[in-house]
């Protein structure tokens, strides 16, 4: 089929779904650490969140709940393979295949991305080298705005090539008529990066030291960097937040990019990077929060529609991981649901809540089984990229 996405729940055709083939580590670096520090925190007591209670007062901006493991990187140059247990990537590839099979089974057309090789462990530019991870959180990289392919530029450095992996598919739509669009690449040595909000904005200060900069030849000072999973879609109208000014420059490349065919609204540090923990819309007039806090910081249109807060996750949604797992995501990331109609979602069958929540609010909920989504950094929103769906160009603001 054609190219056709211009919002996140009209019924769904045809979606890709991530692959987490050949995980095999993280590196922490700094743009890994810049990404993740809202998430990563030291081995410090003081700073643990003892109870879930502590979750419903959390300001918008930041995550909670953390599992304080995280060492410091010693020294501002070091680049660290962190392992990820080969048994966790076994039961999330095991996850995929449901969530892929699930889709299948309600008349999805289900595409997936090629997978990473398991002998592509760098990828090197001119500025750096980094290693790299599977097309997993595939919503990250793409922009499906209507008729057109957008890819991202990325804010991680193992990310960097993550949309080549994507190639085949995006030549298919492209051959039948998308367009198709790439925006453009950061040199991203680390002067490329705004450490303002990591220095100012983190509720209670920064969350993990972030080492300074070092000079490269490269350097041309910050830089364009964005992902999709940063917007909302509304049919003609798009959200999306500013917290940085990668992101800042990015989204004017976006409005000029984009003008006379969408309109862009710009929210401010709704969170560090992606909304699809905080926010998500389930149909016209109806959104999915995180807190009355995330409705209230949208653009006055999204401020009149109706909003389910998501229940406050219990510790015991989640499995027990070892001292030395690296978490990535809140514990709010169920709330990324997968519409696959207006009255139809996907969602974590460890979330009882939720699905209560949802079916109390007369939705058709498909549990599917999703459990180290803390580890990889996403839900199904998260894992999913929708290429067709039924909705148009609408109008929803006015
Ligand atoms: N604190 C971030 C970081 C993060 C982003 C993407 C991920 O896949 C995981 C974590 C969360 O909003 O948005
Ligand atoms: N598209 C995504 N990868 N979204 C993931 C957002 C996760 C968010 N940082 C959280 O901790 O809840």
């Amino acid at each position: 089929m054609r190219l056709n996405s211009f919002d996140e729940w009209s019924p769904l055709r045809e979606v890709v779904v991530g692959s987490a083939e050949n995980y095999v580590s993280h590196e922490r670096e700094l743009s890994f650490d810049l990404f993740f520090h809202d998430n990563l925190v030291q081995d410090n007591p003081s700073r643990r969140k003892p109870s879930t209670t502590d979750l419903s007062a959390a300001p918008p901006c930041r995550s909670e709940w953390y599992y304080p493991r995280l060492k410091t990187r010693r020294g501002g140059s070091g680049r660290q393979r962190l392992p990820v247990a080969q048994r966790y990537v076994d039961e999330l590839n095991e996850d995929l295949e449901g969530l892929a099979d699930t889709l299948s089974s309600l008349g999805v057309t289900v595409h997936r991305p090629l997978p990473l090789p398991p002998d592509t462990a760098e990828v090197t530019t001119p500025a750096w080298s980094a290693s790299v991870v599977p097309p997993l959180n595939i919503r990250d990289n793409t922009l499906i705005v209507g008729d057109e392919i957008i890819e991202t530029p990325p804010m991680i450095r193992s990310r960097y090539f993550e949309t080549q992996l994507l190639k085949p598919l995006f030549q298919a739509y492209f051959s039948r008529g998308a367009r198709w669009s790439v925006m453009p690449r950061p040199l991203m040595t680390d002067a490329s990066f705004d450490l303002s909000y990591v220095r100012t904005a983190t509720a209670g200060g920064p969350t993990e030291p972030v080492g300074e900069p070092r000079p490269s030849p490269w350097d041309v000072g910050v830089e364009m960097m964005f992902d999709a999973a940063q917007c909302l879609r509304l049919g003609r109208d798009i959200v999306a937040n500013v917290s940085t000014e990668h992101h800042a420059l990015a989204v004017s490349w976006l409005e000029r990019h984009l003008v006379g065919r969408f309109r862009v609204h710009r929210v401010h540090q709704l969170s560090d990077s992606h909304i699809d923990s905080m926010v998500l819309a389930l149909r016209p007039g109806l959104l999915l929060v995180r807190s009355a806090a995330v409705a209230d910081a949208l653009p006055p249109a999204l401020r009149r529609w109706d909003r389910i807060v998501a229940p406050t996750p219990r510790r015991n949604d989640f499995p027990r991981y070892e001292d030395d797992a690296l978490i990535l995501t809140s514990p709010f990331i169920d709330l990324n649901v997968l519409s696959v109609a207006p009255d139809t979602v996907l969602v974590n069958e460890a979330s009882p809540e939720l699905i209560r929540t949802l079916e109390e609010a007369k939705f058709t909920v498909v549990p599917v089984r999703h459990r180290h989504r803390r580890l990889f950094g996403g839900g199904f929103h998260c894992f999913t990229l929708d290429t067709v769906r039924e909705g148009g160009p609408e109008d929803y603001f006015t």
